[in-house]
């Protein structure tokens, strides 16, 4: 079996061509091949098919066996692989996901994918939807507490559920420890992805991040999106923001009645073949 292993913002993938390979299970396949010890390795895997309301399908898992709705980062490597591989030969076109329909731009030059901008799905507030066991009609500055202390969260559904949580520092922060508590705590039945946001100024801000079914990743483009939705919401941030994760840079614009537009790389590590897969 033919892989890509690709990354965006230094959250990485491994892409398979479904329209030519055949795969039976892909909660399995999906924790084989992102082992880092015994395989290729990767935060999540991502599976081509062959769409009927869109111009192509993206699968995703994550490196827990776990299906995603819609990854971020993953979406934009995604869109380069179909292009670089004729899957799509157009610019702009569409790709199904769990969490619906999403239109991609890609910025080419001489056959070159230099950005891809994609817009993403429209936040959902309620917390019945996200879901979060809480009462209201949003999950704004909420209290949550953890190993006896007590942190203000928001959170949001973005495709996935995103909590996001702002900081002054990060060094006063356990990532891991935290992330892995507030993924699984009780009032997230479905768990969820976890961002801590430095706030540089109304245009620029650092996130870290946690994500459901990954663990520890160096970026997250939801993640991403969801931290300027929510600083947006609280006044902290503009609508036009650049944010820094650990792996790179990602930007991110609000438009009218939430429109969310994100851009930035995607690129190709390797091309190989699993033996005995
Ligand atoms: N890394 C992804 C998010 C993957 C979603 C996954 N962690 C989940 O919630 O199932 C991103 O760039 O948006």
């Amino acid at each position: 079996m033919k892989f890509t292993k690709m990354h965006g913002a230094g959250n990485d993938f491994v892409l398979l061509n479904g329209i030519v390979e055949k795969i039976d299970d892909y909660s399995k396949l999906a924790l084989k091949v992102c082992n880092r010890h015994f395989s290729v390795g990767g935060d999540g895997m991502m599976v081509v098919e062959n769409s009927d309301i869109a111009d192509v399908k993206m699968i995703y898992y994550n490196s827990d066996g776990s299906e995603g709705e819609m990854c971020g980062n993953g979406i934009r490597c995604f869109s380069k692989f179909v292009y670089d591989n004729d899957i799509v030969d157009k610019e702009v076109f569409t790709v199904e996901t769990l969490a619906g329909i999403q239109t991609i731009w890609l910025e080419v030059e001489n056959k070159e994918v230099k950005f891809v901008k994609v817009k993403m799905n429209k936040p959902i507030f309620d917390p019945k939807a996200i879901p979060v066991l809480c009462e209201g009609k949003n999950v704004i500055e909420k209290s949550i507490e953890i190993d006896r202390k007590e942190f203000v969260f928001s959170t949001i559904l973005l495709g996935v559920p995103h909590t996001v949580i702002f900081i002054y520092d990060i060094k006063d922060i356990d990532i891991n420890e935290l992330g892995h508590k507030i993924e699984k705590h009780s009032i997230f039945p479905k768990r969820t992805n976890v961002n801590f946001v430095e706030v540089k100024d109304k245009n620029n801000i650092n996130v870290y991040t946690w994500e459901r079914g990954a663990g520890r990743t160096l970026a997250c483009g939801t993640g991403c999106c969801s931290s300027v939705v929510i600083g947006n919401v609280l006044n902290k941030l503009s609508n036009k923001v650049m944010v820094k994760a650990e792996g790179g840079l990602i930007e991110v614009e609000i438009k009218e009645s939430f429109e969310i537009f994100m851009k930035g790389k995607a690129t190709t590590i390797c091309v190989g073949e699993f033996i005995d897969i």
